[in-house]
């Protein structure tokens, strides 16, 4: 546990003034950081804790240290991303833990990719696919901002062609059509391990939902997670009225011993 962290000079550093004025910052002495609530000198914040509150000319800053949900909003983005309500869940239906070693496609902005390696850990692997090499190079250094592109293996391909890998714990695909690769992904997988799925509209789900089922996949799931967002006001506390309204779907299975029980077609 760390306790009492003070800041240091080239530090990166989040200041968080409130939930849209979230900036990511790397600490050097004689510099500042401009803001419509007024400016931090960062002379002022080195030698500080984190936690501190600075005073602004309107309202505060708060100095925290950077985890990875803060990071995760600052990052490039060229695809669709997936959201951590969604992420979560997937992590959790999985079974992975810190070690393991993990398939995944399509890499996008590598949102996934970063979260998978950050909870896998140093001894953990993620092994990405994608068919286009711009979205990797893109993702690639979203991993080399975070320190997490050394528990990454980047790969070129298409994954209802070919998984490389075999005996890996758990495959996670977010791609348009996934269906079409829960037959690789069955081969690539170790017994009992896990295949995660995402998709964004209702007619892929029935398609990769009947996949997994005739490709050996048992406990097979498919689930919609609803996040709804507070606006808390004296008296007015209620649902906000906008905000992301849709994400998709996410289905889930394990790898059966074909063979071993009847399997439904
Ligand atoms: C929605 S993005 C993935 C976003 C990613 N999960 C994230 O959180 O940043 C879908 C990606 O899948 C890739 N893709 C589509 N079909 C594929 C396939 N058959 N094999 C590998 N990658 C594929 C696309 O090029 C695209 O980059």
């Amino acid at each position: 546990m760390l306790v009492n962290v003070t800041i240091k000079e080239g530090d990166l550093v989040v200041v968080w003034i409130d939930p849209k004025r979230v900036y990511l910052v790397r600490l050097e002495r004689g510099r500042r950081l401009d803001t419509d609530k007024g400016f931090i000198l960062f002379d002022d914040i080195i030698g500080k804790e984190y936690g501190v509150s600075i005073k602004l000319i309107k309202g505060n800053a708060y100095i925290m240290y950077p985890t990875i949900d803060y990071i995760y909003n600052g990052l490039h983005r060229p695809s669709q991303v997936l959201y951590p309500k969604d992420i979560g869940y997937m992590i959790f239906k999985s079974g992975i833990k810190p070690g393991d070693v993990v398939v995944e496609a399509g890499t996008g902005s590598g949102f996934l990719t970063i979260i998978l390696s950050n909870f896998l850990g140093e001894n953990g692997r993620v092994i990405t696919y994608d068919l286009r090499e711009d979205m990797q190079e893109r993702a690639r250094k979203n991993l080399e901002t975070l320190g997490l592109s050394k528990r990454v293996t980047f790969k070129i391909g298409d994954v209802r062609n070919r998984i490389d890998e075999t005996g890996v714990d758990s495959i996670f695909l977010d791609m348009p059509d996934p269906w079409l690769a829960t037959a690789n992904a069955y081969e690539a997988l170790k017994p009992s391990g896990s295949l995660i799925v995402f998709v964004p509209t209702v007619n892929q789900v029935e398609k990769a939902f009947t996949s997994l089922r005739k490709n050996g996949f048992v406990d097979v799931e498919a689930v919609e997670l609803l996040v709804r967002e507070y606006q808390i006001k004296d008296g007015a506390t209620r649902p906000k009225s906008i905000g992301v309204m849709h994400t998709g779907y996410i289905i889930s299975g394990r790898k059966s011993i074909k063979g071993s029980s009847e399997i439904v077609e």
